[in-house]
């Protein structure tokens, strides 16, 4: 078994991108600035938008933290938004999901410029994702292929399984899996709460990449030997013996399943990170596109 490990391979693309911007810097030009807006103050939230900040700091980003109460209005959210497509000092932001109920995702993701739509979330750019044109890709989805490239993963002609079909992983993930080139080429499946009987399906894949978001859902029982095992899973379960009080678990029971996967993510140090790391990338090639 092989760990795919998204700690150290976020840690090799973060210097990858601070060279980048030590020649930025060298050069003289501005370097890249990401601003992340976050409605209310829900605790996990509040760490992952953190985390992004810090990663900024890292590379040597600009970053701007947005921070709005929860009973912000939607018209307010699309002030905001309006005025950071209209800031030229700002490459790229996010709107940290998810939002308060009185506000309408789908319509506030629409608001935001394309060109600055770094997490890739808007449907232009998702269109284009799924055309195969040239675009942002959602940083989780992205950082999941540059795992399986980094750990040179083969995924042609494989049976590769989804669990969970949101738009931010597993619906992008999908349509990811499926297009020509590497990674990708393999024959998707895609599963979701309605899907019936999915031991059977899960049994056969190849790849299964979960999210789903139910601590320990995938058992040893519902995978084959030497399958490629990708955990998306990031919930937080309440543990006393903990100094804060959880732990982040995983859709995978990973002390079984491990034991007959071929490459498999921990959680946490698996996707988390790489989600940040591509986040940081998408950032890095926003700035580029507007400099021209
Ligand atoms: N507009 C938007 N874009 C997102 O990309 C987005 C979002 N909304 N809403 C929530 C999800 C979730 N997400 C994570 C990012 C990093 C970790 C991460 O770094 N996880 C660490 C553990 C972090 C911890 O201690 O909680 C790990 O897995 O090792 C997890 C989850 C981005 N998301």
């Amino acid at each position: 078994m092989i760990l795919l490990d998204g700690k150290k391979a976020s840690n090799d693309i973060k210097n990858e991108i601070k060279a980048e911007v030590d020649k930025m810097i060298a050069k003289g030009e501005k370097v890249p600035h990401l601003a992340a807006v976050i409605v209310g103050d829900d605790g996990a939230s509040l760490t992952y938008v953190g985390s992004k900040v810090r990663a900024c700091e890292r590379v040597g980003f600009e970053s701007t933290m947005v921070r709005l109460p929860h009973t912000t209005s939607e018209v307010e959210l699309l002030h905001k938004i309006e005025a950071l497509n209209e800031n030229d000092d700002i490459d790229g932001f996010i709107i940290q999901l998810p939002l308060p109920p009185q506000i309408n995702t789908q319509r506030v993701l629409m608001a935001v410029d394309p060109s600055k739509d770094v997490d890739g979330f808007h449907p232009e750019n998702f269109g284009k994702m799924a055309l195969d044109m040239s675009t942002f890709i959602p940083a989780t989805p992205f950082g999941i292929l540059e795992l399986l490239e980094r750990y040179d993963v083969d995924t042609k002609g494989k049976h590769t399984v989804v669990i969970g079909r949101s738009h931010i992983v597993g619906r992008p993930m999908s349509i990811l899996m499926s297009r020509k080139g590497w990674p990708g080429n393999s024959t998707v499946t895609l599963t979701h709460s309605n899907t019936k009987n999915i031991t059977q399906i899960t049994s056969q894949a190849d790849i299964i990449i979960s999210a789903l978001g139910v601590p320990n859902f995938l058992k040893a029982e519902m995978v084959k030997d030497d399958a490629v095992i990708i955990d998306v899973g990031i919930t937080r379960v309440e543990d006393e013996s903990h100094p804060k009080g959880y732990v982040i678990t995983g859709d995978v029971d990973f002390e079984n399943v491990s034991k007959k996967a071929s490459f498999i993510t921990p959680v946490p140090g698996g996707v988390g990170p790489m989600t940040i790391a591509m986040l940081l990338k998408n950032t890095l090639l926003a700035r580029e596109q507007r400099r021209g």
